[in-house]
């Protein structure tokens, strides 16, 4: 263990002290440290003994990884959520002590979560712990960039706080998380599987290419649900180790609110920012993948090239680009996709980059971006009414804005998607399709069929 210096977390806790007693309120501190490199699964897992507002990050194709658990405070907002949160955050951030000696993205002080698809849609009891945005400033979070291991621990400390109590109990529940489980979960059995009216569904994206055919909406994307019974609760663990190993390209992510967890392995970056460099991506139109190279070739070759799935593309990339030019200078935009392959089936892919203005922040761009059409439509507010009025899903958290932001103008959000709500035994997938003119319900039913692939695999399905 590569620790700080014997005393040192007494003595900043002890400054930190000094500072509540003098402001007469408590006092925000972290304090990073390098430590020996360990499983970041195995501490999600151990997290488990005293969190159950636990998170989970990695991008499978970078070796970056975040575990947060446990929480020292929350920000959570409804109306206004974009703003009300980013002047939470400034508050925090303006007042909060930062001991951190790495120039690292992702150390320490740090917040993770994520908002609902939209505050307007409808609401059932299946989200209760989730609120329309909602993110964590985790009491121990490790970071895991190019191979090296962070840990950073944060605490409210009031003016009565003893440092020294304070630090051992901190040692103790780091010395919990930093120790391998004893034992490391297995996936459980799909019991029952109920596909949420499946008929109705169809009938909803007729009705959707009727509209866009008569009026001016031109692109809708429409979600439906499947529910899972399981032989006992699912083990989160196990779920997301068996995400990574079969997701490539992809944000594999677990966001718990009081034990019920958003678990998924998205391929839809929203905006990753690293100080002002900025990326976006354009994922949309979607086909499957082949049984030999050549099949999957043949299907690449005519998914680029197909009209549908271009018309779904082309309109994520041309909102993108337009929100990029109100933030951004130097915005780069390929002007032809290229397929982005996952395990299960591919898509039509167009990177984008940029410089971020300095008056402007990660939020600013998430708030501009969500919903992108890949998940609401085109225009906007007319796609979102028509499926607050007919798609009869509680979305939650799915298709929306998720992920983390540092103190040091660095952050990332992925669009959530290609997941599923936990709650025990239960599960809800969700997938959806964006329909254009031309589309067929069926088709798109058997393409949000793919699209339940990947968790329904990891369940054991
Ligand atoms: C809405 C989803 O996918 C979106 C992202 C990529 C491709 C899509 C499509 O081709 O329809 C969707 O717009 C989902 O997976 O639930
Ligand atoms: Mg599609």
């Amino acid at each position: 263990m590569i620790d700080i210096k014997e005393g040192r977390i007494e003595s900043l806790l002890k400054n930190a002290v000094e500072r509540a007693k003098f402001n007469n309120e408590p006092q925000i501190i972290s304090i990073t440290k390098q430590i020996n490199n360990i499983d970041p699964l195995h501490v999600f897992e151990s997290a488990r003994k005293f969190s159950t507002n636990r998170t989970f990050w990695t991008s499978t194709a970078d070796d970056y990884w975040l575990v947060g658990a446990g929480s020292v405070h929350r920000i959570t907002a409804s109306s206004d959520r974009f703003d009300k949160t980013e002047e939470k955050w400034q508050e925090i951030l303006g007042k909060a002590i930062i001991h951190n000696p790495f120039d690292v993205p992702g150390t320490g002080l740090l917040a993770m979560g994520g908002m609902s698809f939209d505050p307007k849609g409808s609401k059932s009891a299946l989200w209760k712990n989730f609120d329309e945005s909602s993110f964590i400033i985790p009491e121990f979070l490790l970071t895991v960039h190019n191979s090296s291991s962070y840990f950073t621990v944060t605490v409210k400390v009031h003016p009565a706080d003893e440092p020294e109590k304070l630090a051992d109990s901190l040692r103790e529940k780091e010395a919990v998380l930093l120790s391998s489980p004893d034992y490391f979960p297995q996936e459980v059995d799909i019991q029952s599987t109920e596909e949420i009216a499946p008929d109705e569904w169809k009938q909803v994206v007729q009705r959707a290419t009727e509209e866009i055919r008569h009026s001016t909406t031109d692109k809708i994307v429409l979600a439906r649900e499947l529910r899972l019974k399981l032989s006992a609760n699912v083990e989160i663990t196990a779920v997301l180790n068996n995400l990574i190993s079969s997701q490539p390209n992809s944000f594999v992510f677990a966001f718990e609110r009081e034990g019920d967890c958003f678990v998924g392995a998205t391929p839809e970056r929203l905006v990753k920012l690293e100080q002002d460099r900025l990326l976006s991506t354009c994922l949309a139109g979607t086909a499957p993948r082949g049984e030999t190279k050549a099949e999957d070739d043949q299907i690449a070759e005519t998914l680029l090239h197909d009209e549908k799935n271009r018309s779904e593309h082309d309109f994520v990339v041309k909102m993108i680009r337009q929100a990029m030019e109100k933030y951004c200078s130097d915005v780069n935009i390929p002007d032809k996709p290229v397929i982005y392959p996952l395990r299960n089936l591919q898509h039509l892919y167009t990177p984008v980059s940029a410089t971020l203005n300095k008056d402007f922040s990660i939020f600013d761009i998430v708030k501009e971006l969500h919903p992108t059409p890949a998940l609401g439509g085109v225009p906007r507010d007319t796609s979102l009414e028509f499926i607050r009025k007919y798609e009869n899903v509680d979305r939650g958290w799915y298709g929306a804005p998720i992920g983390w932001l540092d103190s040091s103008r660095n952050g990332e959000f992925a669009v959530g998607i290609r997941s599923g709500l936990i709650r025990g035994n239960e599960v809800s997938l969700f997938a959806g399709c964006g329909v254009v003119k031309d589309s067929n319900p069926e088709a798109e039913y058997e393409e949000t069929k793919i699209k339940f692939k990947p968790m329904m695999s990891v369940l054991g399905g």
